[in-house]
């Protein structure tokens, strides 16, 4: 694709990018990852939670975090609550024996995107697990991530509510943008905020089958974040079948002008490499 084509068929991403540095940019460690993207032009990053299990990190740590974004010119733009990925898990939100550490991660989690100027944060659902039924659960989630959109409230933010794909996720109980969007509506309903969105990540939604046009369609007014990888593989654009520029055209049409994550691996492994698909002159985020 030819540069002006490429600059035309991703215009709708212009000021919008921000970079997932927990998957992109993993080659790194996670206090270079913010320069590494800075030198590629861009100027917005997101990341799922940071500090693997540990729920309250002390400020030395959330210090250095914020010091390798502000050094590097970057700024959070959405942040995971613990989901603790690192044990495959995916989130706590929902989890009788992790529900303590979700809310003690809440205020710090808050916090931190607070202080790296981040309008998002990302409650993962959490697991279905065999010593809880799942209306306990769904009790638990709702009570859990009402705190969290209060939370998130205090300080102008979004509380996100995401589909993960059956495959890498089997036993997640959102892998449909309908129930997620239910989930996102129950919490607007305790809370009386509104601050409560959905997560459309385009990859995850593909790879459970879901028509993708006609999920923008219905639920584009609900959209809080939208994250975008390739089909199948999730590297990105270019790489699998998915429309991705006509589909981002189709969301910021629908009324969504929000940021636009990119959450893929290299497909060639290395992270710099993976960035061709989109102009330089598109990649920084507008201000603010
Ligand atoms: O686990 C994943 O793939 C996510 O998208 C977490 O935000």
């Amino acid at each position: 694709m030819s540069d002006v084509t490429a600059a035309s068929a991703w215009a709708s991403v212009k000021g919008r990018a921000t970079v997932n540095l927990s998957i992109l940019f993993s080659e790194l460690p996670l206090l270079e990852r913010p320069a590494a993207a800075a030198a590629l032009g861009f100027t917005a990053a997101e990341l799922w939670w940071p500090f693997g299990t540990e729920s309250t990190p002390g400020e030395a740590e959330l210090d250095q975090l914020r010091k390798a974004f502000s050094d590097a010119g970057v700024r959070l733009t959405g942040l995971n609550f613990l989901d603790d990925l690192s044990v495959g898990a995916k989130g706590t939100a929902s989890v009788p024996a992790e529900s303590d550490r979700f809310r003690e991660n809440i205020p710090v989690a808050v916090a931190l995107a607070e202080s790296l100027g981040a309008g998002a944060l990302n409650a993962i659902y959490g697991n279905r697990v065999p010593d809880a039924t799942a209306a306990e659960q769904d009790e638990l989630a709702l009570e859990n991530l009402t705190r969290a959109a209060q939370a998130a409230h205090a300080i102008g933010a979004v509380l996100l509510i995401e589909a993960l794909n059956r495959n890498d996720a089997p036993d997640y109980p959102l892998h449909t943008a309908a129930a997620a969007v239910e989930v996102v509506d129950r919490i607007n309903a305790a809370t009386g905020l509104g601050n409560a969105k959905f997560l459309l990540d385009l990859y995850h939604l593909a790879v459970n089958g879901e028509d993708l046009e006609a999920v923008i369609d219905t639920h584009a007014d609900k959209v809080g974040h939208v994250q975008i990888a390739d089909f199948p593989g999730r590297n990105e654009p270019g790489t699998g079948t998915l429309d991705l520029a006509g589909l981002l055209d189709r969301l910021t049409a629908a009324g969504y002008t929000g940021p636009i994550g990119l959450e893929y691996k290299p497909a060639s492994g290395v992270s710099a490499d993976s960035f061709e698909w989109l102009p330089r002159e598109l990649r920084a985020a507008q201000a603010g």
